[in-house]
This record gives structure tokens, C-alpha cells and sequence, in this order.
């Protein structure tokens, strides 16, 4: 399992999160997503360059557009053209998703809808490429689990496309709801809209203590301050994760009410759920009904269970969990998992895309499974 954790005390913008995440790389990978973000827009260029922060060396992600042009206001403008960019699909919704939570933002800032938001400098190329190129590297890097530090905003007021606003600036202030932040004191803005925005949609869990890592990518920000305005990711692998089962036994549900519970768990995010026939107390016939869930859905999936069985009492269960790398690559039209890990390595079909062929040719999964191995 990749786990990537963001050091944000200098407070989070798009440049300084793409900086610290390129920074992490070798140099031919580097040079793929640099070139890759260079044929996205024709009058764009990136580079990656290194600076130094009070004496600290830093990767600097710089956008240069060569002619200003009209810049793209509305939401469905940019979303035309991120649809446009040579990039995967999941990459594109990715963008497309993290655009949609600052116009949000912007919308109940501005007290109008969705539609009708006019994105200033967020809308500008610079910021377009800033949040593709996170998103892009988020995907090639295949993290499994992002953690973020309180982020630091900075206090003052800062000069913006709509006047002088204060620090954090509204949208940043509306993005950062839920999400732990601290003033900090450091005079100006160090969190931008576009920055948070990226955060809010990636992190899965916010906490002050990165742990164990093995690498540390630094990424510079434009401005110099009296401290070093980096943002650091730090990256950890590891061959083990926590996840929490939570249980209860069930001797009062019929077999309709339980079925509809478990799928309705699944369908909420749990990872697994299963039912196991059990003889309980006082000898009744009954259900051990169990979820396995992510740290992060414990709380939740906790509340759905009480709200979907009869349940009095949930059993909360943390689990150390073994756990081989996988990854996920395309074959002759199928995906094909590839796990290795404790020794082991396994390359194994997805069965749904077994399923596909068998049904697209009425045939049965045995023969659609020989026809794509032969
Ligand atoms: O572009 C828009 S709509 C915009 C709205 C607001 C509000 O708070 S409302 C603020 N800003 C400022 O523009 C820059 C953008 O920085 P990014 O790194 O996010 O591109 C920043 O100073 C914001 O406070 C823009
Ligand atoms: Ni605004």
C-alpha cells in the first residue's frame, strides 16, 4: 500500500501541491508528466525548475501562457476543455470533480447557482493546468491513501480579481469548512481556493503525525517568506493497512431484512459485508452479520448498521490488515490484476470482464475464460 502524506504548514495552493507531488519522482517520469501537461493547451508551456526556500531546495512548477486571452469563466467552459485533454478518463472526472467543488464554493460565496458562477483567476489556464497536472499525478503515482496536516492559511488581506479580500480568502474559507486549519503567523495568503479544493477532494483523513516514509518530495510557492514556503509530501510504502470489521449477531431479522441490510452496506462503501449462520444465546437459530471498512467509514457505516438492523450493540474491530500490491493493466481487451507481495505473485483475469465476453458471445464463463487465455 502507497500512502502519501502532505505536510501543508505553509498552507496549500495548486503550483506548490504539483511541485512537491513531481518532486517525488525520478527524472524519466518526471519528464513524461511534464511533457504529457505540455501538449495539453497550445499557448501553455510547463517546466519544473528548482529553487531554493531560505536555503532549502525545492522543485518550483512554473506555467507560462504565452497570450492572456479570454479567460474561461464559466463551469461548463472549463469542463469542455478538460474533456478536451489527451489524459485518462478517470483523470478528466477527477479535475472535473475538484472544479466542481470551488464553483460550489463560489456559488454560495457569490449567493448564486452553480451555473452562474464567474471563476476569476481560478479559471485562468495557469489554475486549469495547476489541478489537472495534481490530478494527473495523483493517478500515475497510485496512492492508495492520502493523509493531510492542518492546513495554515496566513491572515492579512490579499488583492483579487474581485478587490481586497480578506485572508483566507471567502472561497478558501468556504472550501476549508471541515477540514482542520489553523491563522498561523504568517502575514499573507498561504491557502488558495484551488489548493484546498484539490485537498478537500483527495485526502482521506486529516491528522497532525505523518509516521514512518521513505521519500520526501519538496514543492516550492512563488512568494518568500520568512519561513521556507514549501509544501513536503512524504511517501510511505507498506505491505500492511488497518481496517475495522464491525460485528453483531442478529437473531430477530427475517431473511429479506438482513439481505436488503447487507447490500445496502456495500452499497455505502463498505468493502466487504457477510452474513454467517450462527446457534446464540438461548439456543435461537440466528446471524452474525459483519462489515469490513476502512478507518474512515467506521463512523458512518456504524450509524447505517444500527439504522438498517435491529442490532443493540456493534462490535468495533481494528484489524491489522497483510496486503499485497496490486495493479490493474489491459490485455487483449480483459484487465488483468497482478498482486505480488510476502513472496507471492499472482496475475489473475477480472472475472467481470470474463462475465462480459460470456455474455456478449453466449457462451459459458468456462469457455469465454479458455478463449481469453489461449
Ligand atoms: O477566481 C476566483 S473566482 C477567485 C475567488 C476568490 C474568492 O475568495 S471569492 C478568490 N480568488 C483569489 O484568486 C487567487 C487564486 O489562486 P489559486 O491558486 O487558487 O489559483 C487567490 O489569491 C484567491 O484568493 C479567486
Ligand atoms: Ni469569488
Amino acid at each position: 500500500m502507497k500512502s502519501l502524506y502532505l505536510e501543508c504548514n505553509m498552507g496549500v495552493a495548486g503550483d506548490m501541491l504539483c511541485a512537491s507531488l513531481l518532486d517525488t519522482l525520478n527524472e524519466k517520469d518526471k519528464e513524461y508528466i511534464i511533457n504529457k501537461l505540455n501538449t495539453l493547451l497550445c499557448d501553455v508551456t510547463v517546466s519544473l525548475n528548482t529553487t531554493t526556500k531560505s536555503g532549502i531546495r525545492a522543485s518550483k512548477f512554473d506555467v507560462t501562457i504565452k497570450e492572456s486571452g479570454h479567460t474561461h469563466t464559466s463551469i461548463s467552459e472549463i469542463y469542455k476543455i478538460i474533456d478536451g485533454f489527451d489524459i485518462p478518463q478517470k483523470v478528466k472526472e477527477n479535475t472535473k470533480a475538484v472544479y466542481k467543488l470551488i464553483a460550489e464554493a463560489e456559488s454560495k460565496v457569490h449567493g448564486t447557482t452553480v451555473a452562474d458562477v464567474h471563476l476569476h483567476e481560478v479559471g485562468a489556464k495557469d489554475a486549469i493546468i495547476d489541478i489537472t497536472a495534481c490530478c494527473l499525478l495523483i493517478d500515475y503515482l497510485q496512492i492508495d491513501k492520502i493523509v493531510c496536516s492542518p492546513i495554515a492559511t496566513g491572515f492579512g488581506k490579499v488583492k483579487t480579481a474581485h478587490g481586497i479580500m480578506p485572508v483566507p480568502a471567502p472561497a478558501t474559507a468556504e472550501l476549508l469548512s471541515s477540514i482542520p486549519c489553523f491563522t498561523g503567523d504568517i502575514k499573507g495568503e498561504l491557502t488558495t481556493p484551488t489548493g484546498v479544493a484539490l485537498v478537500k477532494f483527495f485526502a482521506n483523513e486529516f491528522s497532525a503525525s505523518n509516521g514512518e516514509y521513505e521519500k520526501v518530495g519538496y514543492g516550492a510557492g512563488t512568494k518568500n517568506f520568512e519561513k521556507p514556503n514549501i509544501i513536503r509530501t512524504f511517501i510511505k510504502e507498506s505491505d500492511t493497512d488497518t481496517v475495522f470489521e464491525l460485528r453483531c449477531q442478529i437473531d430477530d431479522m427475517t431473511g429479506e431484512e438482513l439481505g436488503y441490510a447487507l447490500n445496502k452496506m456495500l452499497a455505502l462503501g463498505a468493502k466487504d459485508a457477510y452474513i454467517k449462520p450462527i446457534v446464540m444465546k438461548k439456543s435461537r437459530p440466528a446471524f452474525e452479520f459483519t462489515v469490513i471498512c476502512s478507518p474512515a467509514d467506521k463512523d458512518e457505516l456504524t450509524r447505517q448498521m444500527f439504522k438498517h438492523t435491529t442490532t443493540l450493540g456493534i462490535r468495533q474491530i481494528e484489524c491489522v490488515r497483510a496486503i499485497l500490491d496490486r495493479e490493474i493493466y489491459e490485455k487483449n481487451g480483459v484487465r488483468i490484476k497482478r498482486s505480488h507481495g510476502y513472496g507471492t505473485q499472482t496475475e489473475k483475469i477480472e472475472f467481470d470482464d470474463i462475465v462480459k465476453i460470456a455474455e456478449e458471445k453466449d457462451i459459458s464463463v468456462f469457455e469465454a475464460r479458455k478463449m481469453i487465455e489461449k
